[in-house]
């Protein structure tokens, strides 16, 4: 049914470009052409859902991966989804170079401190982003036009004004729902909030009171908590049965150290410190185990390898499974990354932080201390003295911390934001009509 009404719409192209743009009277002359086909047709089709994401970080890549798989348990063939980085498939520099470009600068913290504080006002992100916009429109309009989606979820920071500016422009801002889901725990860059979305779903009350202050009217904003991958809320294998899975020592107390997808912050010294701390000199013998995950960070897992341990270590690179290895530990330590923390609260693990990107990270670190979830040291022999200790004499500090941990835990977040999506374009009407086609602006008019 789909790929008739994509059919019929392609048909009408011939008939698109005898339209006239200039006045709204035209405009609504072409979109009553066959209104009722497209109506009737589009009552039983599935409907498109384009995630716009970017691999900066791996927190985005995962959110957009979480509600596609909510949408898929919850609503089955209801909706296609498509997770794409449009930037990168369709524009061009800078916009399609984000991922190299983020690296750089966070590898260079004052650099990236003075960009994401000195873009934080309205005009300056604002303007920015409209000339963007204006160079990339055809190529951002194509981007779209190849998914032809219903409903668009960005789950980036940089991904609301370009696309709301493009649907402006096509006529079509009212008909396709746009949504914002927010990846940030607390201390989020600005351009998250756009004033011309349908909703924009906030992981804290945190986050709400910004996107209010910001200019949102309540109604928009919508607190659930961060989209986790529905694999972490529903998994049900025991720590014992996950660690003979994955090959561990069945006994030991085990600690999992990570730093995003990128293995960014203090991983080699941390994992050196913990390789003395977690061996008892006297008995000669380990107190505990230690999980590195490096993600994309090869050189780091190569380094890591080649190191000789005194204690069980495994050494892993990208991996997909993170809520089997969550599940198998007792702790993390990681960077403030809020993909990292939400996860593990959901598995109870206490965290230890050793470090925080500045500006978008920087709040998570209250957000687990004052809650009591964890606490923060950038000193690596520091973070090992804790693990030692929570793995020998404070066994009592690592239960209350998991405690708290499972409190601020919302493992339901993602099922509450595609139900909300759901119901939210019914509201919005009958989303078969939209008709990209006919009113699609940049492929007649050269600007
Ligand atoms: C007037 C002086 C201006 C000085 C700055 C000069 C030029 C601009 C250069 C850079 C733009 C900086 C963008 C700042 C806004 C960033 C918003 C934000 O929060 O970004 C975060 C994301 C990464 O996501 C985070 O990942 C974390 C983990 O690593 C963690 O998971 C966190 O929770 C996530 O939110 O950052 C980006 O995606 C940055 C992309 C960097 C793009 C650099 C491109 C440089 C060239 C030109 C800029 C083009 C477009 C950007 C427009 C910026 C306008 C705000
Ligand atoms: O090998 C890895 C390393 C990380 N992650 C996931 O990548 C995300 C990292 O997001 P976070 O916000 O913590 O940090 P970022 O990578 O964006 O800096 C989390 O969902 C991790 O589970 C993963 O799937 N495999």
């Amino acid at each position: 049914m789909a790929d008739c009404l994509w059919e019929f719409l392609e048909r009408s192209r011939i008939h698109q470009r005898r339209c006239s743009y200039d006045s709204d009277d035209e405009f609504q002359d072409c979109e009553g052409v066959g209104t009722v086909q497209l109506m009737q047709m589009g009552a039983e089709r599935t409907k498109n859902v384009l995630i716009l994401m970017s691999d900066t970080g791996g927190g985005h890549r995962a959110s957009a991966e979480a509600i596609r798989d909510a949408f898929r348990i919850e609503f089955g063939d209801e909706y296609r989804i498509f997770v794409k980085d449009v930037w990168k498939e369709y524009t061009g520099w800078p916009l399609n170079d984000m991922e190299r470009s983020y690296k750089f600068m966070v590898k260079h913290v004052q650099l990236w401190n003075v960009a994401f504080h000195s873009t934080s006002p309205r005009w300056i992100h604002g303007s920015y982003l409209t000339a963007i916009a204006a160079y990339y429109a055809k190529e951002v309009e194509a981007g779209l036009m190849e998914y032809k989606p219903d409903i668009i979820i960005s789950v980036h920071p940089l991904m609301q004004h370009i696309p709301l500016w493009v649907l402006k422009w096509q006529g079509l801002q009212k008909k396709v729902v746009f949504v914002t889901v927010i990846t940030d725990l607390n201390s989020c860059h600005p351009t998250w909030f756009h004033p011309g979305v349908n909703r924009c779903y906030c992981p804290s009350e945190e986050v709400a009171k910004r996107a209010l202050c910001d200019g949102l009217e309540e109604s928009q904003v919508q607190v659930f908590g961060l989209p986790i991958r529905p694999s972490f809320a529903r998994a049900v294998l025991s720590k014992d049965d996950l660690r003979k899975e994955l090959e561990m020592d069945p006994d030991l107390p085990a600690v999992l150290l990570m730093g995003g997808g990128e293995g960014m912050g203090p991983v080699k010294e941390t994992a050196k410190a913990l390789g003395k701390s977690l061996y008892d000199e006297v008995q000669k013998k380990p107190i505990g185990q230690l999980i590195i995950i490096c993600g994309r960070n090869k050189s780091l897992a190569t380094t890591l390898e080649s190191e000789e341990w005194k204690i069980p270590v495994k050494v892993r690179g990208f991996e997909t499974q993170m809520q089997r290895w969550m599940g198998a530990c007792d702790c993390i330590i990681t960077k403030a990354g809020p993909g990292t923390i939400a996860e593990a609260l959901i598995r109870g693990l206490p965290i230890v932080l050793n470090d925080y990107i500045p500006g978008q990270e920087k709040g998570n670190v209250p957000y687990v201390v004052d809650n009591g979830a964890g606490v923060f040291t950038r000193n690596p022999n520091e973070t090992a003295r804790i693990v030692a200790r929570w793995f020998s004499t404070d066994t009592d500090e690592l239960k209350r911390m998991s405690e708290n941990a499972l409190k601020l835990a919302q493992p339901e977040a993602v099922f509450d934001i595609v139900k909300d999506i759901h119901e939210l374009a019914l509201q919005i009407g009958p989303l078969a009509n939209i008709p990209y086609v006919l009113t699609s602006s940049f492929t007649s008019l050269d600007i």
